[in-house]
């Protein structure tokens, strides 16, 4: 299995390319089930999660063709076709290595009025219950059974308008409704719609093919249900997470670089926090330059669902603010249980206590390089970024969990002058 190593302590500089959003490309790429027509995606990151849902697409029926990119060239373009839906089933076998499948369960229902898709399950940051998705869809009319393990839902006579409010804010929830709703018959509402920037790139492009939303970006939806939809070019957003991920291994290793094709307008609650500790940002005319001036100091930052602080940045400012001066608190209320990283950065010299949804983090001077292990996906990041500004070697274990998120980690971090490299343990 591949590991990564590093040889910490070197600062950081030059040009760093931010890829397509992962979590925009996986409610992007369901939408294609929509129509029978091409829906054409550009800038599509390279990871193991767009191949794993293409995989489940192409079971499904539908092509996904990537046209002319090099290899050289980070992100593609990809074509999705689904001219006829072959198979109403999201198979266990793909559904549990990505919990995000469950997306094809809005729009395969209301295009074909059946669909069956296993449940997710838990993993490792969470529970991860799908309520909040079935509650909606019924809504719409829906029949749910859950048996052996899948959520067998149809709609013998189509999807209709109905009206939701979610009891909690749900990213995945509020995506699955609203694919189903743009071909429900007559008007839907969803009430304490989840506000994400990926939310807002879903619609944007569901207006493309030709979807009537409305309160797009708010917490209220309002969808006119059509007919059908058609094909599109979409091209998918900057990943505004890899983009605070690189801002925190800067700040924690040093030096100045520039996140090529960055926007600051997404990154909202994170780059207050990122201010807030002492890094200093300015947009440029190609991307977001990132620099830590001076020292790093404490901070305290809980999670909230957008324009929150992400709980997807958690991970990687606790990492950040190992190396700050003074104390930090962070409290993670969307996840019970994303702290594994904290252990894994206590063996490197790091000062956490975890209570309960807290964890209290007094920065230490230096961080020393150990073996550790990745146990999810931002967890592995918090490993990358202390490796950079430890002394001496860190090598981390189970990177496929980077591999699912991050494209072509190591490059890019070449690129800017860190010393890491994937090898294999044999
Ligand atoms: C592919 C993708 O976009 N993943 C993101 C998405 O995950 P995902 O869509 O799974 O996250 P949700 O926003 O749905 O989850 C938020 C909270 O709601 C709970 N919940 C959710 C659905 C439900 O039916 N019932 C329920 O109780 C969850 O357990 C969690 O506590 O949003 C999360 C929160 O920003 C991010 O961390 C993930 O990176
Ligand atoms: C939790 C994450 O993703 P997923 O919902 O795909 O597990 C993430 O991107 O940090």
């Amino acid at each position: 299995m591949d590991q990564i190593r590093i040889r910490g302590g070197r600062t950081l500089s030059g040009r760093l390319p931010i890829s397509g959003a992962k979590n925009a490309a996986l409610t992007l790429m369901p939408a294609a089930l929509l129509t029978d027509e091409p829906l054409t995606l550009r800038n599509l990151p390279r990871l193991a999660d767009v191949d794993t849902f293409s995989h489940l697409l192409n079971q499904h029926g539908a092509s996904t063709a990537v046209e002319g990119s090099r290899p050289e060239d980070f992100g593609r373009v990809m074509t999705l076709r689904a001219g006829k839906i072959t198979s109403t089933t999201a198979p266990y076998d793909i559904v549990r290595k990505m919990r995000a499948s469950i997306l094809v369960l809005g729009p395969l229902l209301a295009r074909e009025g059946v669909a069956t898709v296993s449940q997710p399950g838990g993993c490792a940051i969470g529970n991860r219950p799908i309520d909040l998705h079935l509650k909606g869809l019924e809504a719409l009319g829906a029949e749910i059974e859950l048996t052996s393990g899948y959520v067998r839902a149809k709609a013998p006579g189509g999807l209709r308008g109905g009206r939701i409010t979610f009891p909690m804010v749900s990213v995945g929830a509020t995506e699955n409704v609203l694919m189903a709703a743009v071909l429900a018959k007559g008007e839907s509402v969803i009430e304490n719609a989840a506000r994400e920037p990926e939310i807002v790139d879903l619609a944007n492009c569901l207006v493309a093919m030709g979807a009537k939303i409305e309160g797009i970006g708010s917490e209220r939806l309002l969808v006119q249900g059509r007919d059908r939809l058609h094909g599109a070019t979409y091209a998918v957003m900057a990943d505004r997470i890899e983009t605070g991920s690189y801002a925190c291994a800067v700040a924690t290793a040093g030096g100045e670089i520039e996140l090529v094709g960055a926007t600051a307008a997404s990154l909202g609650a994170t780059l207050d926090a990122l201010h807030q500790a002492g890094v200093e940002t300015h947009q440029t005319n190609d991307g977001l330059l990132v620099k830590r001036a001076n020292g790093l100091h404490g901070i305290n930052v809980g999670t909230a669902p957008y324009p929150g602080f992400p709980t997807d940045m958690q991970a990687q400012f606790m990492a950040m603010l190992c190396l700050a001066e003074g104390a930090s608190l962070l409290t993670e209320t969307i996840f019970e249980n994303r702290f594994m990283h904290a252990p894994e950065l206590s063996r490197m010299g790091a000062d956490i206590t975890v209570k309960g949804r807290s964890a209290f983090v007094r920065g230490v001077p230096a961080l020393t390089g150990a073996p550790v292990m990745a146990t999810d996906l931002r967890a592995s990041m918090s490993l990358i970024i202390a490796g950079l500004a430890a002394q001496g070697e860190t090598v981390v274990s189970r990177i496929y969990h980077l591999d699912r998120g991050y494209e072509r980690l190591e490059e890019k971090l070449q690129g800017v002058g860190a010393d890491i490299e994937r090898v294999s343990d044999g």
